[in-house]
């Protein structure tokens, strides 16, 4: 029996069968990379000194001022240093953790180091393999799992996957594609569930550890030199998260630079790390080999109790509200300096020194790309993909109107005896035009800030970039947009004038075709009308960001 120590400290017992499992698995995994024919990529060290970050913060002050019988706040600008002048270095075949209490700047780091900060005042250096890295550069040679699994709800783990290779690889062939995909299903273990769908909270889909797993998956298959997680066992069972982190150690043998941020550990989790960060108020507190860390703060006069977790430790003993980084308790992290890693930099790329700004150009990553997302979405939700995944969603629409026919056509029927008189064609315009905007303008708002968090996620990895992703949304989704209202216009107006004909046997087929030509143009105004509020609330919000980041 193994004894594990859970969240809130109870004790609890993993059968010796499952830890087996799990070293198997561990052993499996480093055979199967050993064998896999998929390319890896050249390690890579990153390194940063003096890493500085700080933003400027608005505060309000209590005094306010009476201006014109009104009274006005007044706004005061203070900077806050998030990173305060951080040095060390992330090595290639290591896993390293991060650790510290809330707020202390770890995924701010995390963020700095794969290139996803371009706002704010950020000073100090930062190299891979010796050479000064940019945040093109930082973004090109890493891949970045956030705490959220952000993925398309309707696509099945394959698809995702799949579609994270393509991506991201340029012309990539069939038969790379599949090795690449087995690949990275066999060694995160995702047989079982790679025709599953994602899910979300509606409609479920593969479990947290899965989604995890295949968040990995797909930053994994697309090889790169370092991968940095943030929190990847948060929300998981204790089981899960040991075999996670087994596999970013596995990972990390196959020569890949592997850093975690990791809250509450188990023992068992943290034995698994090589080096150890722990930060605290944005400074270094311990920066060195994970073994070394007890004997390191026994020596400066924090004694870690026997059978006592020493992430607990750290936490509880010392990161507490009383503590203070003095000179004796500031910064081990001696084998981390950069002069004893300079004489170990080896160029990313082999041989030419230039290559990493001139590889492949995550601007450029094509419209056809981001058709093809939008393209899989649509299918998706608007389809149902295999016809079945989004019935809900299908049904929701269809009644919707249907029911907007059958009222429409009733309100015809009503006025039947004064039918197509000026009133009242106006008026079944202006009926006809609002029923058709909300359900347009409520679809459109929608769907884009429903996938604001896929685009982002997607947006930073690399896939691709905001402007070709927003026109072929745009393309995708035109057609669709135009054709819902068409047939609504067209059932609804023929049920109400047929109607009137059979009924009074009075001809208006030109009344018909102007009122029906009027109505296209107004449903066409809508369409246009919603869709340019919409785009432009979505660029202001999502492609202000995004230019923030890709202007530094
Ligand atoms: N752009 C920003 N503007 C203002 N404050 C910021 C910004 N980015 C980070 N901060 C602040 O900097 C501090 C560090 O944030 P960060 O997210 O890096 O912490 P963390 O250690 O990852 O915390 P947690 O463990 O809770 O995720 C926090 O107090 C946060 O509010």
């Amino acid at each position: 029996m193994y004894l594990e120590e859970k969240n809130n400290n109870t004790i609890v017992e993993i059968p010796r069968t499952d830890i087996q499992n799990l070293e198997n698995n561990n052993t499996t995994v480093q055979q199967h990379h050993k064998n896999t024919k998929v390319l890896r990529c050249p390690p890579a060290e990153i390194v940063f000194e003096n890493l500085t970050y700080k933003v400027d913060i608005k505060t309000k002050t209590s005094k306010r001022k009476k201006l014109l019988g009104c009274f006005k706040n007044y706004e005061n600008t203070r900077s806050k240093t998030i990173l305060d002048g951080i040095t060390g270095s992330f090595k290639p075949g290591k896993l390293t953790a991060i650790i510290g209490p809330s707020g202390s700047g770890k995924t701010s780091l995390l963020n700095l180091l794969s290139g996803r900060i371009g706002s704010g005042n950020i000073t100090g250096n930062i190299w891979l393999n010796g050479r000064n890295a940019d945040n093109g550069s930082l973004k090109l040679v890493s891949r970045y799992i956030s705490q959220e699994d952000v993925m398309l709800p309707t696509m099945t783990v394959k698809e995702i996957i799949e579609m994270a290779i393509r991506f991201r690889i340029d012309k990539i062939t069939e038969k790379e594609l599949e090795e690449r995909l087995n690949d990275a299903v066999e060694t995160l273990e995702l047989q079982k569930c790679l025709n599953t769908q994602i899910g979300d909270s509606i409609s479920k889909g593969i479990s947290g550890g899965e989604k995890k797993r295949t968040s990995i998956a797909m930053d994994m298959a697309t090889n790169s030199s370092i991968l940095f997680l943030d929190e990847p066992t948060s929300g998981l069972d204790i089981y899960t998260s040991l075999l996670v982190t087994k596999l970013l150690r596995s990972i990390s043998r196959t020569g890949q630079t592997v850093v975690s941020v990791i809250h509450q550990p188990s023992s068992d989790i943290f034995s698994l790390f090589d080096e150890v960060m722990v930060l605290s108020e944005g400074k270094i507190v311990y920066f060195d080999k994970q073994k070394s860390m007890v004997p390191y703060f026994n020596k400066i006069g924090y004694q870690c109790p026997m059978y006592t977790n020493p992430a607990d430790f750290v936490f509880t003993n010392i990161l507490n509200p009383g503590f203070s980084i003095s000179p004796t308790n500031s910064l081990k992290s001696s084998n981390n300096s950069i002069n004893d890693n300079a004489s170990n930099f080896v160029n990313i790329d082999g041989n030419d020194k230039s290559s990493i700004h001139n590889r492949k150009n995550i601007g450029v990553f094509g419209g056809n790309r981001a058709i093809s997302i939008n393209k899989t979405q649509t299918d998706h939700n608007i389809y149902g993909g295999d016809g079945t995944r989004t019935k809900m969603e299908e049904k929701e629409r269809t009644t919707e109107y249907l029911a907007e026919c059958w009222k429409n056509s009733d309100e015809f029927k009503k006025e039947k005896n004064e039918l197509f008189t000026l009133d009242i064609e106006n008026s079944a315009l202006f009926f006809s035009t609002i029923t058709q905007f909300i359900p347009v303008a409520i679809n459109v708002l929608s769907t884009f800030s429903s996938e604001k968090h896929v685009f982002q996620r997607e947006e930073q990895s690399g896939y691709y970039q905001l402007t070709p992703y927003f026109f072929s949304k745009i393309i995708v989704e035109l057609p669709i947009q135009i054709l819902g209202p068409l047939i609504f216009t067209s059932i609804s107006f023929e049920l109400g004038c047929s109607f009137v004909i059979t009924s009074h046997g009075i001809d208006h087929s030109n009344n018909v075709w102007r009122f029906f030509g009027q109505f296209r143009i107004i449903d066409g105004m809508d369409i246009m009308v919603t869709m340019g509020q919409s785009s432009k609330i979505w660029v202001y919000d999502v492609g202000n960001q995004s230019a923030e980041r890709s202007s530094n």
